[in-house]
Order: structure tokens, then sequence, then C-alpha cells
């Protein structure tokens, strides 16, 4: 992990992977809040990483289950965050994880075990995302900010879903919201 942190840090000037106001706390604000997740699932299967940016969650989580038997794909449209992403896979010897340099609506579906996403858009605008990409028995964890309920009461608007919302461990305002069975309403 701190290979990774120090990597995060030398590529970001070049293309932007984190926020720089953020990288005095790259720790806090983006490893402990991506690895949270694995507090919350014990995963098997297939896992896919929406719009992974620089990694968050996705190389986190490829870190932290190296030794599960968990297959990842990260889908990232940005070719020089995939070639961030890929590079880091070679670097920490990461296994069963691979990088779709692809736009995540065009990608072939899926049929993902679980789908993570973090900082990647509205709940309303993940919801074809997740009827693409999840298998009928999914789940996607969702990172939302504070407005997380908001978020969610519009989503329902459009979309019929299964949601229980799981506390941030870094953020008490913020949440994980697990969703299944996404359909139109
Ligand atoms: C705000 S960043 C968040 C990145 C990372 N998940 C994080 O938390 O730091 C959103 C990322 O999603 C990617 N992205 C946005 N829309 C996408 C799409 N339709 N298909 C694939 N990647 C997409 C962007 O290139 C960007 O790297």
């Amino acid at each position: 992990m701190d290979l990774y942190a120090a990597q995060l840090r030398r590529w970001n000037p070049r293309i932007n992977l984190v926020s720089a106001a953020t990288l005095d706390d790259l720790a806090g604000r983006h490893l402990a809040d991506s690895a949270q997740i694995a507090s919350v699932i014990e995963p098997d299967g297939h896992w896919v990483d929406l719009g992974s940016g620089g990694g968050l969650p996705g190389i986190v989580l490829s870190i932290l289950w190296q030794d599960l038997g968990v297959r990842l794909t990260l889908v990232e449209s940005d070719r020089r965050k995939a070639a961030f992403l890929r590079q880091m896979i070679r670097e920490l010897s990461l296994s069963r994880v691979r990088v779709l340099a692809e736009r995540i609506e065009s990608v072939d579906p899926l049929a993902a075990d679980n789908i993570s996403a973090r900082a990647l858009a509205s709940l309303t605008n993940l919801m074809p995302y997740l009827v693409r990409h999840l298998a009928p028995d999914g789940r996607a964890w969702l990172m939302k900010g504070r407005s997380w309920a908001e978020e969610l009461e519009a989503a329902r608007r459009g979309w019929a879903f299964t949601c229980r919302s799981h506390t941030s461990r870094t953020d008490p305002d913020a949440a994980i919201l697990e969703v299944s069975r996404p359909s139109h309403a």
C-alpha cells in the first residue's frame, strides 16, 4: 500500500489522479476510505470497479484481496489513467486483475457478482451501468458523499432496486449504498 501511495503522489501532477488538495491526507481520505469496502463484504467471483481513476477503490481492494479467489476488472476510459492502473498491477504483482480502457456503456455486459464505484456519477446515472453489468443476483457498493439520501430519493423516482445504506467509517455523513436488483421503475 505504501508503494501504491508513493506512485499516486508521483504520477498525480501529470495526470491528476486525485485532487491535489487531498494529497496531504492520502491515507485517510483515499486509501482508508477505499479499504472500508473490504470490511463490509467478503468477496468472491468477479468484482468490477467502474470509473477506477487512479485505482480507488479498485487497486486498494486488489492489494487487500490478493490472497482471495476474487477476479477484478477495472473499467477506466481515460487512457493515461488506465496506463497508470496497468503499471500498478505490474509493479505490485497483482494477479487476477485486468484493466478495460473503455467506456462503461460500451463494454460488453460483465455479469459482475459485485460492482464498486466511487465519485463516478449520481445514483440515478449509475443505474444504467448496474443494469448492464450486474449479474442477476449481484450487488453494487456505491461510495456516496453527504448528499446520498437525496440521491437515493431521486433515483427511486425512475428506478426500482433494493438498497441498504452502510455509514461510512471515514465520514459519518457519507455512506456506502449496497444496491441490488436494479431495473426501470
Ligand atoms: C471523479 S473520477 C473518480 C475516480 C476514482 N473512482 C476515485 O474515487 O478517485 C471518475 C473517473 O471515472 C472515469 N469515467 C467517467 N465516466 C466514465 C465512463 N463512462 N466510462 C469509463 N470511465 C469513466 C473518469 O475518466 C475518471 O477517471
